[in-house]
Parts: C-alpha cells; sequence; structure tokens
C-alpha cells in the first residue's frame, strides 16, 4: 500500500535529481531521508517526441544522468510543462517572455504535465501525470504587475499555482500537487510498485 511508502523507502538510498524546492518539500512528505543531487544535463527536445510525451522524455534523461553515476540509489527525476494549443511552455527565458506566455494561458484551458522517471541501475520506469487547469481572463496590467512580482520566472508556464498565481485560476482538473511539480499519490504508487522490481532481481 502506498502510503506506506515512507518505511519502505527507509531501506534505500534516495536521490532528487532535481533542484526545484517545491519537489524537494513535496517528496519529503513521503521519504523522511533523501539527497538532492541536480542533474546538469542538457534539456533539449528531440523533434519526434510529441509535447505530452516531453516532460516524460526529460525527466528520463535527468534521472539516468544521476542514475548513470550513482547506480546503487534510487532517483528520480522530474520535468514539468504546460501545454497550450499544442507549444510547450517552459521556464520564461526573460519577463517579455513570461508576458507572451501569461498571455497565451489568459481565458483558457491548457494541461500541466509532469513527467517522472524511477531509476536504479540499469533498471527504469517512467510515468506522467497531467492536470487542466483553466485561467480567467487576464488584463495586460495584472499580467504587467504578476511578472514584476518576480513569482513566475523559474516557474513552467510563468506561473506558481501555489502562489500569487492561485488568483490567475478559475478552475482545476486534476492532481494539484501535480502542478507544484510532483504528482505526490500517483508518485508514492509507482515507487511501491518500482521498489517491489528492484527487490525481485
Ligand atoms: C505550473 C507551475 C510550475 N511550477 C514549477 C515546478 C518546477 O519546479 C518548474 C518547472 O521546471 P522544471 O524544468 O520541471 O524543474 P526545475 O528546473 O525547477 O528543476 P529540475 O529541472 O532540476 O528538476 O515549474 C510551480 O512551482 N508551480 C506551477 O504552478
Amino acid at each position: 500500500m502506498s502510503v506506506n511508502i515512507s518505511s519502505e523507502l527507509m531501506d534505500y538510498d534516495v536521490i532528487l535529481a532535481s533542484a526545484s524546492p517545491r519537489r524537494k518539500e513535496l517528496l519529503s512528505l513521503m521519504c523522511e531521508n533523501f539527497r538532492v543531487i541536480p542533474s546538469d544535463c542538457d534539456e533539449k527536445i528531440p523533434e519526434d517526441v510529441t509535447p505530452e510525451l516531453a516532460p516524460e522524455y526529460l525527466s528520463g534523461i535527468k534521472c539516468r544522468c544521476i542514475a548513470s553515476v550513482y547506480d546503487l540509489s534510487v532517483v528520480i527525476g522530474c520535468d514539468t510543462v504546460v501545454i497550450c494549443d499544442g507549444e510547450v511552455l517552459g521556464k520564461p527565458v526573460d519577463e517579455a517572455d513570461a508576458i507572451r506566455m501569461l498571455k497565451m494561458l489568459s481565458g483558457k484551458t491548457h494541461h500541466v504535465v509532469t513527467g517522472v522517471t524511477l531509476g536504479r541501475g540499469c533498471r527504469y520506469s517512467s510515468f506522467s501525470v497531467d492536470t487542466a487547469v483553466t485561467f480567467r481572463e487576464l488584463s495586460d496590467q495584472e499580467i504587467k504587475a504578476y511578472v514584476k512580482s518576480g513569482e513566475p520566472m523559474d516557474k513552467a508556464g510563468a506561473y506558481g499555482i501555489q502562489g500569487l498565481g492561485a488568483l490567475l485560476v478559475e478552475k482545476i482538473d486534476g492532481d494539484f500537487y501535480n502542478v507544484v511539480g510532483l504528482p505526490v499519490s500517483r508518485l508514492a504508487e509507482e515507487l511501491h510498485e518500482f521498489l517491489k522490481k528492484v527487490q525481485s532481481k
């Protein structure tokens, strides 16, 4: 049962291959002791990878980059993107890019997809979770004020639903924590299954 995942993980050296403070906080809900070792791999998405599969692909790159060095550890790699009108929105490169993204998201439903790859030795398992988020109509003035707050700059799609960005959201369909960067409930289930496979090796 995945609610016992915290005790199951105690037998392993767990590494979160992510620089995201949000993921660190969320992983601590289910894992008491883990190390954070962000990967610095090239995050380019090949042309033949569809927007929906991009986060799973990128999470695999981040996981493999660390798991190939720490081959006895259980490594968790993650990637979150926003998909709107078929376009993948990562983190904005500057304020103008953040304004462009928020104008695009205004008054529409977009998808936030987080891909996760679990790895240990040469064993890997990937999955992704999709949450639909609908923004209300935003005025140019409030977009500018939000960007000036600085909150959008390190976040996919240029907003943080867990912060001031909550005020932009009309409704959400799916896991809230998936939008923040880690689908905790599904992750606990997947970790439980992954550890079973690792043990049976
Ligand atoms: C949409 C959204 C994204 N985000 C964050 C989650 C991720 O940290 C970030 C997406 O960027 P990622 O590239 O997935 O992650 P990262 O660069 O922060 O960390 P790393 O690559 O080392 O794992 O956007 C929020 O915090 N709130 C939100 O509402």
